[in-house]
């Protein structure tokens, strides 16, 4: 079975990294969307990554943020990897020189595979649920039964996971990797250890 590396969005403190990365996660996620209740500041988010040990990537979320925005972040946190969670085009996304995946949030009667193809020069596509104004974030799943197979991206499942539906989640629809906010919460922002732990133990199959 190939492995399937796990994110952690919507990380907001140092501990919670720290239990992220011990618990196995290959990925954080930090938010800067300043009307998410996960966002984080430029400080903050400098101070997770320099916790963090080696080799986890850190993902840096926008939504229908300002390119200068993006620059003045990028200039003062190391981020690995963007995310692109609003109405962001295949240009915009490209534009910053750094590796960056789409999301894209799934509703009933969407051309999915032709919607990915769009992003073709994204390192992955996420796909997540829709709620009428929330972005993202929405502890949700939607309907699985919905993504094609095939898809031309590395596709990142998303909406509502939580360690008792992922493996459900893997065996339908073979993610290369698995991404869960709520799911791990103990309320918005803050990380439940237990539950993260969980989930990843899960993910691998340990339990
Ligand atoms: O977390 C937020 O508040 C948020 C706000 C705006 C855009 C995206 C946001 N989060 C994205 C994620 O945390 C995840 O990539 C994904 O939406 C899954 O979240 P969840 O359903 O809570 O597991």
């Amino acid at each position: 079975m190939p492995v399937v590396r796990v994110k952690i969005c919507g990380i907001t403190r140092v501990e919670d990294a720290l239990v992220a990365a011990c618990a196995g996660a290959d990925a954080i996620g930090l938010v800067f969307y300043p009307k998410s209740p996960r966002a984080v500041s430029i400080r903050q988010a400098r101070e997770i990554i320099e916790a963090l040990p080696p080799f986890i990537t850190t993902v840096g979320l926008f939504v229908n943020a300002s390119r200068s925005e993006v620059e003045q972040t990028l200039a003062a946190v190391p981020l690995d990897l963007l995310q692109f969670h609003g109405d962001e085009t295949p240009e915009e996304c490209g534009s910053f020189a750094r590796p960056w995946i789409k999301a894209l949030r799934v509703q009933p009667g969407m051309d999915i595979a032709a919607r990915v193809s769009a992003y073709r020069g994204a390192s992955g596509v996420l796909l997540d649920s829709y709620m009428a104004g929330v972005p993202g974030g929405t502890g949700h799943a939607f309907d699985w039964s919905l993504i094609p197979s095939g898809l031309s991206l590395p596709l990142i499942l998303a909406g509502g996971l939580t360690a008792e539906t992922v493996r459900e989640a893997i065996a339908r629809v073979a993610p290369f990797a698995v991404d869960v906010s709520g799911g791990v919460e103990m309320s918005k922002g803050i990380k439940d250890a237990a539950k993260v732990k969980r989930f990843v133990e899960r993910v691998r199959n340990d339990m």
